[in-house]
This record gives C-alpha cells, structure tokens and sequence, in this order.
C-alpha cells in the first residue's frame, strides 16, 4: 500500500531546483497480483519501486507492504522485512566473479542460513527457474535469459511475499522476453508472489499485469485493470502508450488517405469480450445485407482478452445500412466516422 507518497531529490546544482521525482502518490496493489507501471522516461517509475523495498526512504507518505510499515522501520527491522521483496534489473546485476549457484546462495549467506540448507535451496530454486544443470557455471557463460533466470531465482531465494521488476525484460530479445514472463507468470501462481513490474515494453503489460498505473512527472495519472486503461485509456499519457500495441483509430492524414482510397461510408466498430467476437461482427453485417468492407483495424488479445476496433467502408442505400447496423447486437458499439 502506497500513501501519499512523495520523493524529493536535492538539486543538481547548487541553487538549483528541488527534483520531485515521486509526487503524492497513492496506490493500492492487492497481494497475489501482477501490476504495472508504466510512463515516459523520467516519470518516476524507478524511484516509485526503490520506495516500495526502501532501497531509498520516502520524504512523505507511508509505504506498508503485507501490513508493515516499511517506510518507518530503520536498521535489522528494515533489513528484515527488506528479505521479503526480491528485486529483479534490466542488467541482471550478477556477481561476475560467483557462479550461478554462488549467486543465488548469496542473499542465503548474508542472513546465515546453514550450508547445507543453503545447498538444497539453491538447486531447489535453480531447477525451479530451469537451470537446473548450470549451477558451476559463470554468469558471463550463460545468454541474457539465462541471466535474468539466475538474477529471479536470487530474488526467490529468501522466499519473498513480492517480487520488484524494473525492465527485467528490456535487454533481451521477444523470445526470450516470452520465456521470462512465462516465468514471472508461473512465479505469481504457483508461489503467489505479488509482482511489481515496470517496463516501456507495452506487450510485457498485456501479457502479464492485471491492472496497471500511468505515471507521468511523479504523479499517477491514470490507473485501472489492464483491459480498461488499456481498451479505454483516459489521459493522453496513457493513450499514447497503448497506442503502440492497441489499435486505434484512423486519423488526420491516414483517415484522408483511406477516404480516397475506399468509397462509402466510414463507420468504427468496437466491441469487447462481452459477447463479440469479429467473426460475429462480419456475420452480422453479412446476413443484413449491406456492403462493406475493412479499411482500418482489427482484434488485440490483452490479457487473454479479445479488443477489436474496426473501420468499415459501406456503400449502399443509407437506411438500409442503418437498419443493419442496428441489427449488430449486445456488446458491439457502431459510430460513424465522419
Ligand atoms: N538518486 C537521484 N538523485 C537525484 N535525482 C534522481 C535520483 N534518482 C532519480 N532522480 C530523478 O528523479 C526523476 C525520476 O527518475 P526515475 O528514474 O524514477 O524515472 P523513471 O520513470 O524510472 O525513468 P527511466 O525509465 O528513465 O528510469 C528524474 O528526473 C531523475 O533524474
């Protein structure tokens, strides 16, 4: 839980402005889920999360992870409850000079647990992340996923209650980026880890969080269930982003490039996974009788749920079109672009 909570920085330059990197944000996360974060360079994202494990202590607001308030602990309470969150990089920050299993033994031996229980932990988490036959070998060995394999299963190792993801996908490549978020999914579920992730990457978003928060300039604009901000973003902030893997609709140049292009008229339909589906959405127009055909758009699948935006150009007597596009039905939205 996230109360109010700012982050000052002092200024670059001596007479210089205060930084706010983090302004008077609240933010509930519920425990057992997966939630993004995501916002411009400089939003604040990183500080956000550096707040949550204490990494760097608030200057106002209250932070409380699993009923504690970690903002107001300092020395071993802190450093206690510190143990309970694992934090994952984009450069996976491995000891170079450690193996794979002395770096995922290295969070065990800095609260001393035994050696033999360290041992059998470690191939347990090693297995776990599916290395388990790398345990001698030097991170520099290993490919980025591979890496970040170790990277996750040293943040799993003091069996944290949440898991902090900054740009833990960022350096690798989609297939990859796939295989790690199979496996921070996996994490969630079977181990019940609440996760925190942020990324500029808006696929690792729809993938894997369900719900979201927009930052912009240390603020949150905008946060809701991934499918809502995501099919319905309210800022431009978020609009923005989600443009960048949602389909949105045609505009300005390429709206007037398409009206040349097709004739009749342009009509937008949107439908969730309320009842529509595309094949639907063509049947029904099919069966009305009216002519049309795509210009513009198509499905997106967000968190396993279908979002489809669609412009058509329909030629034709005008109340007979109306009259079928009436016809459409529950969970389908017609509007005339004009
Ligand atoms: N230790 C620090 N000292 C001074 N200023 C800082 C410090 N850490 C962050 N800032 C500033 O706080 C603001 C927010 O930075 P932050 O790294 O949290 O943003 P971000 O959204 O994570 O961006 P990016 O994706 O680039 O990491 C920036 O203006 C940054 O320069």
């Amino acid at each position: 839980m996230i109360d109010r909570v700012s982050k000052r920085f002092p200024p670059a330059k001596r007479g210089g402005a205060e930084i706010v990197a983090v302004d008077d944000v609240s933010l509930r996360i519920e425990r057992g889920e997966v939630f993004g974060i995501i916002g411009y360079s400089g939003a604040g994202k990183s500080t956000l999360v550096r707040l949550i494990n204490q990494l760097e202590p608030v200057s106002a607001g209250r932070i409380t992870v699993d009923d504690v308030p970690i903002s107001e602990l300092r020395g071993k309470r802190l450093r206690e409850q510190q143990t309970g969150i694992g934090m994952i990089f984009q450069r996976f920050n491995l000891l170079t000079s450690r193996t794979v299993a002395g770096n995922v033994a290295y969070p065990l031996e800095v609260v001393g647990v035994p050696r033999a229980e360290r041992r059998r932990r470690v191939e347990e988490l090693l297995e776990f992340v599916g290395l388990g036959g790398r345990a001698d070998a030097y991170p520099e060995q290993l490919s980025g996923g591979q890496q970040q394999r170790v990277g996750i299963a040293r943040a799993l190792a003091a069996n944290p209650q949440v898991l902090l993801a900054d740009e833990a996908t960022s350096a690798l490549d989609p297939e990859t980026t796939a295989e790690v978020l199979d496996l921070l999914g996996r994490i969630n579920r079977e181990l019940g880890v609440t996760i925190v992730v942020i990324t500029h990457e808006m696929e690792v978003i729809t993938r894997i969080a369900d719900r979201v928060a927009v930052m912009d300039a240390g603020r949150v604009v905008e946060s809701g269930t991934t499918y809502d901000v995501f099919t319905a973003p309210q800022t431009d902030t978020a609009r923005r982003f989600v443009q960048t893997v949602v389909r949105a609709l045609p505009e300005g140049d390429e709206l007037a490039q398409l009206r040349a292009q097709h004739e009749g008229r342009f009509f937008t339909i949107s439908f969730t996974d309320a009842g529509a589906s595309e094949a639907r959405v063509f049947g029904a127009l099919a069966r009305a009788g009216v002519d049309f055909h795509l210009v513009h758009g198509g499905v997106d699948d967000i968190q396993g749920r279908v979002y489809g935006l669609l412009t058509i150009a329909v030629r034709g007597d005008d109340d007979a079109i109306e009259r079928a596009l009436s016809k459409i039905g529950p969970g389908v939205t017609v509007e005339e672009q004009r």
